[in-house]
């Protein structure tokens, strides 16, 4: 975790005790630390200074605008995969001309916005969406820069959920049909072909699926060439792994160095689409302890967050670490499995943790920033949590919680007759 640290057995983000922020703003909160964003944001970008390369955060990681804001101002650009993520980043302050549209299925009206706007490319992802995109761009008048997000078909060797770039994974073009269609596209009207995009899968922690993918592009990179079609950049996606707990992933430095030699000799742009490794350990989730209940079997914590605020634990059987934010000097550890008040069996935050804690105590559940609150939703109908950031000595909550009211909104009354 970047910048959360105890001080006397506090915990604290920088100079603010996060005991303090749980009173002002309630639980379950969502905590960032502007400057540890900013730091990994850097990493990235300072690796590639001297490169004509694109630092894309992908947005889906954590969109809320304070966070997007804070890397828009460093220079960022950003990956998106919907309509609504486009608005933020533009909301954000977000450069249009720094923006890649990523995903499987965009709508026409979707296509002609990012259009409209002027975004730097769109990664297509099947023959059919090629299609759709150079209609909707002649439509519009306008000639869309397209990349293909190419699967090389390699083993990105983490959580099959979250693993992308394998043949009977739904994302991307065959490797082996890339020709055909590249060859398609460059005899459309309202295309221009610019880049190559690949992104193997999330939470890597090395280096060499993501060479074995490259390798692969390269490939394909000289036999296009051959053929007459340029491909100015190459878009590594995303998908540099963070420690949970005790993985230990290359640094952005050591990936990016990797690739730039790869590339040496080559007049390549680059493209990264980083996510969780920007935020992911910029964030923790502080939650309440609501009851302690203790059977034959089973030592429970029931705490205030439920799979609806944090649900990769339930999807994935994530694991997070989860702390104290003040630490209790008397009494022996219990091991507690941590679950919220929705009623699933599968609505749990962490299990098997050994804690020494009471009703009433805090927890803070690291590495929280990245697929933390996007994730959440409005299941049992709980209000979503609040979101606040810390800048140094202050505090400012960057998306209030839910309230009852937030809830029933939008709601259609009662269907007319009897
Ligand atoms: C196309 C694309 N780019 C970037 C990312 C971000 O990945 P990560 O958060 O693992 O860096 C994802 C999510 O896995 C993705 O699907
Ligand atoms: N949401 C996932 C990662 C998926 C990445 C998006 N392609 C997680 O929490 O680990």
């Amino acid at each position: 975790m970047d910048n959360f640290e105890y001080r006397n057995n506090q915990l604290f983000c920088e100079d603010v005790a996060l005991a303090d922020v749980a009173k002002e703003f309630g639980t379950p909160v969502y905590v960032y630390s502007r400057d540890a964003i900013e730091r990994a944001f850097l990493g990235y970008s300072q690796a590639l200074e001297g490169h004509d390369a694109l630092v894309c955060f992908a947005v889906k990681a954590n969109s809320n605008l304070a966070v997007l804001n804070v890397l828009a101002r460093l220079g960022a650009g950003f990956d998106i995969v919907s309509l609504g993520e486009l608005e933020r980043v533009l909301k954000a302050g977000g450069k249009p001309e720094k923006i890649v549209f990523s995903g499987v299925g965009k709508q026409a009206h979707e296509i002609e916005r990012a259009l409209k706007v002027g975004i730097h490319c769109f990664n297509i992802e099947s023959e059919a969406e090629l299609d759709r995109v150079n209609d909707v761009a002649g439509q519009c008048g306008i000639n869309a820069a397209i990349s293909f997000r190419v699967n090389p078909d390699v083993d990105a060797g983490t959580h099959p959920y979250i693993s992308t770039g394998l043949k009977d994974n739904k994302f991307g073009i065959a490797i082996d049909e890339a020709e055909r269609i590249y060859a398609k596209a460059a005899a459309m009207q309202h295309v221009d072909i610019v880049g190559m995009d690949c992104h193997i899968g999330s939470q890597l922690t090395e280096i060499a699926p993501f060479m074995d993918a490259m390798d692969r592009l390269l490939v394909l990179v000289d036999k296009l060439a051959a053929s007459g079609i340029v491909i100015k950049h190459l878009d590594m996606g995303g998908g540099l792994g963070v420690c949970y707990t005790d993985e230990v992933p290359p640094s952005p430095q050591d990936y990016i160095s990797a690739v730039l030699k790869k590339l040496e000799g080559r007049d390549l742009g680059l493209i990264f689409e980083p996510g969780r490794s920007i935020v992911a350990n910029a964030g923790v989730m502080l939650t309440q302890v609501e009851f302690l209940k203790c059977n034959e079997s089973k030592n429970f914590a029931i705490v205030d967050a439920a799979m609806n605020d944090l649900i990769r634990p339930a999807l994935y059987s994530a694991y997070q670490e989860i702390i104290p934010v003040s630490v209790r000097e008397e009494g022996k550890p219990v091991t507690y499995d941590l679950v919220g008040p929705i009623c699933e069996t599968g609505d749990f935050i962490g299990k098997d943790r050994a804690l020494t804690i009471e009703a009433g105590d805090l927890l803070a559940v690291c590495s929280a920033g990245a697929y933390g609150f996007v994730m959440s939703s409005n299941y049992n109908s709980r209000g979503r949590a609040a979101e606040v950031m810390v800048d140094d000595n202050n505090v400012y909550e960057v998306r209030a919680r839910e309230t009852l009211h937030d809830i029933m909104r939008g709601e259609q009354t009662l269907p007319a007759g009897n």
